[in-house]
């Protein structure tokens, strides 16, 4: 079996209480904190920034993934590797100059990641997997919580699983957007192997249930 990781979004915590709330998920099983920076601009929504990530930097072991919807890209990065991030990831058509995000990334301490949405080309692939991480595809369009899974975003992950898979590469497979108990082992068999979820965690009274249930469809898918 793959490692599968369970990453909840913040975004749909409590955000007045959200250091209680990343130590709660944590401690009922998630294996990283997916954090959503909206700027606005380049997604209709606007979120939070290095400061709330230095503040729940403490309250947490597990790694940080920053998924940057925020155009221009490079600017923010190095706030956020000071802030405690372990992974960002940004969209190949938020930035200039692809290569040297990704590299920025990296010299700034992170694993590097781009995210394509659900009607962004693969090809921005094509030359950097060499500088990847991780890949992040998103079964929603970005910009808010609970919208429903995309369906075609499972063909963009086995697509994406082909290209690892051939790169020889240890990189990341991550999905995001409407992933549920009910929907994640059709994810797992097309190929992810990291599983963000926001509402389906923090809409529910019982986190741990809800990973656990994740974790039985991964085991069975
Ligand atoms: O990046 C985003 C949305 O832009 C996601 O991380 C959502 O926060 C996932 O929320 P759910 O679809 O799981 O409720």
């Amino acid at each position: 079996m793959p490692t599968y990781r369970i990453a909840p979004s913040i975004l749909s915590a409590d955000f007045a209480r959200l250091g209680e709330e990343v130590r709660n998920v944590v401690a009922a099983g998630a294996d990283i904190i997916h954090f959503d920076v909206m700027d606005n601009h380049y997604v209709p929504n606007l979120t939070i920034g290095p400061l709330v990530c230095e503040a729940i930097r403490p309250h947490v072991q597990v790694p940080i993934d920053v998924h940057l919807m925020v155009k221009p890209v490079d600017r923010i990065i190095p706030d956020f590797a000071k802030a405690g991030a372990n992974i960002i990831t940004f969209h190949p058509e938020a930035s200039e100059h692809i290569d040297r995000s990704l590299q920025l990334i990296r010299d700034n301490g992170c694993k590097a990641g781009l995210v394509f949405n659900p009607a962004t080309p693969l090809h921005y692939l094509d030359h950097v997997m060499d500088k990847l991480d991780i890949v992040l595809i998103m079964s929603v369009n970005p910009g808010f919580g609970g919208q429903s899974f995309i369906p075609q975003a499972l063909k963009k992950i086995a697509d994406v699983r082909r290209r690892i898979d051939e790169s020889g590469r240890d990189i990341m497979l991550e999905v995001d957007g409407g992933i549920k108990i009910e929907n994640i082992a059709e994810a797992a068999r097309a190929g992810a192997d990291t599983f963000v979820a926001g509402s389906a965690i923090f809409g529910k009274p019982d986190y741990k249930a809800v990973i656990d249930g994740m974790r039985r469809e991964l085991a069975a898918a």
